[in-house]
């Protein structure tokens, strides 16, 4: 897989084979371990099938976050709050390995930079796209964005449901979890509840 942030996600056609056939080995001993004969016509692909999709789930793992966002680092005179809301989140709760969504939302004040706005989003597919926890990967993609773009504050609430909730265990169905990183500015009450603000408000 690539670590070339033009690229900055994984191509699907870029699998590493060694790794495939590894995790397949693996695959085919758990469907037998379940109960499964993995010879019959249907299982006969899946482990390989699988093996390519848990490694499409963990592609973050080759990605370097801080190159993605100085791919697109612009010299700009703009100093207000930047925010993209709604960002998807698809990840994988590293104590289950069963997935957690939902959505990100992630601010910064620029300090004579600013980054291309689709490089926000590939961070958090970067960290998210790893065995995580929510905590975590909210905390990575903070320090990321504040220590390479170097803004003047960096804000990030995820909202989350976590399928190790839901579909086992406790099995509440409607729980979601909310985490929140803030750096700089953001610390400061008064521009907090802007951008808390703005992310629940309805402006279209
Ligand atoms: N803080 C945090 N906890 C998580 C996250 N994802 C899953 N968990 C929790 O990790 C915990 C693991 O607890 P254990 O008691 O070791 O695991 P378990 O016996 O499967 O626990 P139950 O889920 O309560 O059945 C559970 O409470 C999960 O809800 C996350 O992103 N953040
Ligand atoms: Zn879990």
């Amino acid at each position: 897989m690539s670590k070339n942030p033009e690229i900055g996600y994984h191509k699907t056609d870029s699998y590493n084979e060694d790794s495939i056939k590894a995790i397949s080995e693996s695959y085919q001993k758990i469907l037998t371990a379940i109960g499964e004969n993995p010879h019959r016509e249907g299982l006969l692909k899946t482990p390989e099938r699988a093996a390519k999709a848990l490694q499409f789930l963990t592609h973050g793992y080759d990605l370097d976050a801080s190159e993605i966002l100085r791919s697109a680092m612009f010299k700009e005179d703009y100093s207000q709050m930047v925010i993209v809301k709604d960002i998807e989140v698809y990840s994988m709760c590293e104590h289950h390995m069963l997935p957690f969504f939902g959505k990100a939302h992630i601010a910064y004040i620029p300090n004579g930079h600013i980054v291309g706005l689709s490089k926000i989003p590939r961070v958090v597919d970067a960290f998210a796209r790893r065995l995580q926890v929510q905590e975590r990967l909210t905390n990575e993609i903070r320090d990321c964005i504040q220590d390479t773009l170097k803004p003047a504050g960096v804000a990030v609430v995820i909202e989350c449901k976590h399928m190790c909730m839901s579909m086992r265990g406790i099995q509440k169905q409607n729980s979601s979890t909310t985490t929140s990183a803030f750096t700089g500015e953001f610390e400061n009450d008064k521009t907090r509840s802007e951008f808390l603000r703005l992310i629940t408000a309805h402006l279209a």
